[in-house]
């Protein structure tokens, strides 16, 4: 009786992305912001334990996937500069491809919308959507801390996206709580140059001892991104972003950079906001998600 019903639940959160003609169907991999990002240490092996607020938002890359009958996996668009069996979404099917029942193969296309190298997530967004939508159409049904576990194979963002809502996040990014974020928009910069993660984490200048908080009563106000300002001194285009986005209210990085952002009490002030950009920056508007529109891929 269990899997009767688990499969007609499979079915109907599979039904919400219909199949093309040809066999595509379409899934969405929202981006993420860091409303902070503190480095709280060091583990033996180099990978730093933080503390962030993942906040999901509105601005989404597009991936298409179509079953295929051998157990090939083949990026149809790979994307400019990065070797298609290093894409992470080719990444994430070969990871998952063992635990499949029977022979799986998939097609993939993937269209870009994050801008990579932004702190905004993308290449892990990609990474999970592919994960939870392989697991119902492959028929895997790997558990939510299972697909988690395996995320982080491929990135410390992963197993956040796959987890679907707002979090707390600990760790080197794999120890997620759910923290309820209020609705509101973001006008965020995007200063076009790529910064190097882990370029920010060797940096002799990164402090690595900001002291633990706790999540009750949180106040992302007096917080802050510890990776700013070794990004900003690497990438003096990052300090001219905030320095402009700061005119409208209080502006940070995401991530490891580059993107940076301020949070708008409506759309119609990120709108305005992002109206002023000057020409040679670029900008845009985002709204906050509460939950991924593929969390049901998982249990
Ligand atoms: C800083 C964040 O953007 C916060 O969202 C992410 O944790 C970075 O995630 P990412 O870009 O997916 O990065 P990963 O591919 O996991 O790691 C890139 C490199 O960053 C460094 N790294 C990353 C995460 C972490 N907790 N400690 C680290 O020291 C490591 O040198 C690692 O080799
Ligand atoms: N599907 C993908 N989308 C984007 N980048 C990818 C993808 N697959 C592999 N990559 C590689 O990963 C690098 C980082 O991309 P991404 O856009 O995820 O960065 P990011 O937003 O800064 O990540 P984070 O917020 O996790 O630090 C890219 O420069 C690219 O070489």
């Amino acid at each position: 009786m269990a899997s009767v019903t688990h499969s007609v639940l499979a079915a109907s959160a599979l039904d919400h992305f219909p199949a093309t003609p040809q066999g595509w169907r379409s899934f969405p991999a929202p981006a993420k912001l860091n409303l902070f990002l503190h480095v709280i240490g060091r583990r033996a092996d180099g990978y730093h334990l933080l503390q962030s607020v993942f906040q999901l938002v509105d601005l989404k890359d597009t991936i298409e996937l179509r079953l295929r009958d051998d157990d090939g996996i083949e990026h149809h668009n790979p994307l400019p500069g990065v070797n298609p069996e290093d894409d992470l979404t080719v990444r994430a099917a070969r990871l998952l491809q063992p635990f499949a029942p029977i022979t799986c193969g998939v097609d993939i296309r993937v269209t870009k919308r994050i801008p990579m190298g932004g702190g905004m997530g993308g290449g892990s967004s990609d990474a999970a959507t592919v994960l939870l939508a392989l697991n119902r159409l492959w028929n895997v049904n790997l558990s939510r801390k299972s697909l988690m576990e395996l995320g982080l194979k491929l990135g410390a963002d992963v197993p956040f996206f796959i987890f679907g809502r707002n979090a707390f996040v600990e760790g080197v990014g794999e120890i997620m709580t759910a923290y309820d974020t209020p609705d509101c928009w973001f006008a965020v910069l995007h200063p076009q140059v790529h910064v190097s993660t882990p370029a920010i984490f060797k940096d002799e200048r990164l402090t690595r001892d900001t002291p633990s908080i706790k999540m009750r009563g949180l106040n992302v106000a007096a917080t802050r991104n510890d990776l700013q300002p070794v990004a900003v001194s690497q990438q003096p285009r990052i300090a001219e972003s905030l320095e402009w986005l700061s005119q409208f209210g209080p502006a940070r990085m995401t991530g490891s950079g580059s993107c940076v952002f301020t949070i708008c009490a409506s759309q119609s002030e990120a709108d305005r906001v992002v109206s002023l950009v000057p020409e040679e920056m670029t900008g845009f508007v985002a709204r906050s998600l509460q939950k991924h529109e593929l969390s049901e891929f998982a249990d």
